[in-house]
């Protein structure tokens, strides 16, 4: 039996594959973060299955993919786990390139280490299958339909960062002969899909009663694929597929919204008949900035290559879709558990306001709402020029009075490694996370009479995410090396260590010397 590793194996197309993998004969070890998107009542069925292996992880930690592929002695990749709603990248676009593009380097030098570690045999048949979308290609006019060799113009930052991580995947090839392959689809469809794209949005506010929010015209065309064909293409792909080669994997079922969203209202009223038709509920709404207008995918390369083609029609796969979402009104209630209810995201290319915290880990803007009170994030900035690049670093005329650093040192810390949890009396430290290398960092708030007392807050900070960090005393703190390459880490606490002359007791609480403590670095 072959094992294969798939990361984003809870979300919509991800737990799609893991069930049809699983289903063909195949183990899986599925590597989800659990964002907002990922969801394990998408993967019920599975969890007594002895080939299916959940881990809860990021895939931007280098060290534990490694791991993983090793532990379970992997025979190929597959890599879904991505951000992929074009309204969330237009509100918060940081989120896009840590997942897509940092997550993909990241996967991709852990398998080139493992790929290096197998027998001649065993690397002969390893693949790194990397799922992309139609979008890097940009957007079409009234005609003409992507193939593998059309130029990418990505337009946005959801489909840029795709875009970034499919060169990152081809120059792996090139550069290290690491077996690789890349799909780019079309819009998929189907069970499990995160009501914030069209159809399962549609299907839910249509059902609900609610306005029915076409963007622009309603006239922009996408061409949809039924998960199960993605799935099937994809496990063709993985076993036949050339390496260093593209497909493109299309369903030859081109649309207008409109004719989505009336198709979807036509099923709803036959499902649910009401005195009104659903439709009347259609609302043409601000149009999405730079709202690609058509994707058409031309899938003959796969069609006369490997023989496959699409095998559920439009029609009957919307009917299956609405009525899948209609008797599965628990999983639709888990989507909600997290946050989102349908509300419009990504309306204007300046909102910051459609951030949402998907999980405790909150995405990092310019200067991010502090965790704890008295945590001070800030942004750093890199001022780059043909030399290379300068950070500034606690200005006096910026840090909180008392904060005023009178030391400074620089560490390094090895892959997979952790310092602390430690926590101070008396003194801050004023960290500076820049690279090269990337933390997990965690804190806690261990000071008795604050309003967040007891609470955990993480976040990745470094090389994809530069950050000074102000914590002061009380708040416990901890950060752990997630990238495969040797990290630094600047601080300038506002004590000195052991004191006037080193004369002093040292004000530190070392944590991590104490089996029994509460302050466990666990990932998620
Ligand atoms: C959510 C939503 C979308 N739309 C429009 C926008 C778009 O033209 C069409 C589909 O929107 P979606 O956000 O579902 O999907 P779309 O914008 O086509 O993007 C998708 O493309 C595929 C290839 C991927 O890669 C996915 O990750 C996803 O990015 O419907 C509305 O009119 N109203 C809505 O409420």
């Amino acid at each position: 039996m072959k094992t294969v590793l798939v990361t984003g194996g809870a979300g919509f197309i991800g737990s799609n594959l893991v069930r049809h993998l699983i289903r063909a004969g195949y183990r899986v070890v599925n590597l989800d973060k659990l964002t907002y998107a990922g969801n394990l009542a998408s993967l019920k069925d599975l969890e007594q299955d002895e080939n299916h292996i959940f881990v809860q992880g990021d895939v931007c930690d280098g060290m534990l993919v490694l791991e993983l592929l090793h532990r379970y002695d992997c025979d190929a990749v597959i890599n879904l786990a991505a951000e992929s709603h074009v309204d969330r990248s237009i509100g918060s676009p940081g989120m896009f390139v840590r997942t897509n593009v940092v997550g993909t380097f990241e996967m991709l030098e852990a398998a080139r280490e493992y790929w290096h570690a197998l027998s001649e045999e065993r690397s002969q048949g390893f693949r790194f299958v990397h799922v992309s979308t139609d979008e890097v290609f940009g957007s079409l006019g009234d005609s003409g339909s992507f193939t593998e060799s059309t130029p990418f113009q990505p337009n946005s930052p959801y489909s840029a960062s795709k875009a970034a991580s499919d060169h990152l995947v081809r120059s792996y090839h090139e550069t290290f002969a690491l077996p690789t392959i890349t799909t780019h689809c079309s819009n998929n469809y189907g069970p499990y899909q995160f009501p914030e794209k069209l159809i399962p949005l549609m299907t839910l506010h249509a059902v609900e009663g609610k306005q029915l929010p076409v963007y622009g015209t309603g006239l922009n065309v996408r061409d949809w694929l039924h998960v199960e064909d993605h799935c099937s293409a994809l496990r063709l792909i993985l076993e036949s597929g050339r390496i260093g080669d593209t497909y493109n994997i299309g369903g030859d079922a081109e649309r207008s919204n409109l004719e989505v969203v009336h198709a979807i209202c036509q099923t709803v009223d036959e499902l649910c008949p009401s005195d009104q038709p659903s439709s009347k509920n259609i609302q043409y709404v601000r149009d999405r900035p730079g709202h690609d207008f058509r994707y058409s995918i031309d899938a003959s390369k796969l069609s006369s290559e490997l023989g496959w083609k699409p095998s559920v029609s439009f029609e009957q796969g919307i009917k299956d879709t609405v009525s899948w979402y209609l008797s599965n009104p628990d999983w639709v209630t888990s989507t909600r558990e997290k946050g989102y209810h349908g509300q419009r995201l990504g309306t204007s290319a300046n909102s910051m306001t459609d951030q949402l915290t998907q999980s405790t880990e909150r995405e990092l803007g310019s200067t991010v709402d502090k965790p704890f009170d008295g945590v001070v994030f800030e942004q750093l900035t890199q001022y780059t020029d043909d030399r290379g690049w300068l950070i500034e670093l606690y200005r006096n005329d910026e840090i909180p009075i008392g904060n005023e650093p009178v030391m400074a040192y620089v560490s390094q810390t090895m892959p997979g490694v952790s310092r602390g949890p430690h926590e101070h009396v008396d003194q801050s430290d004023l960290f500076g996370f820049f690279g090269p290398g990337d933390f997990r960092l965690y804190l806690w708030d261990s000071r008795e009479g604050s309003p967040t007392f007891g609470e955990r807050f993480t976040v990745v900070v470094g090389e994809s995410n530069p950050q000074s960090v102000i914590v002061p005393p009380g708040v416990v703190h901890a950060y752990k090396n997630i990238s495969l390459r040797p990290g630094i880490v600047f601080n300038a606490p506002n004590r000195l260590y052991a004191g006037e002359g080193k004369k002093e007791a040292v004000d530190e609480i070392r944590h991590e010397d104490n089996q029994g403590t509460p302050y466990q670095l666990v990932d998620a």
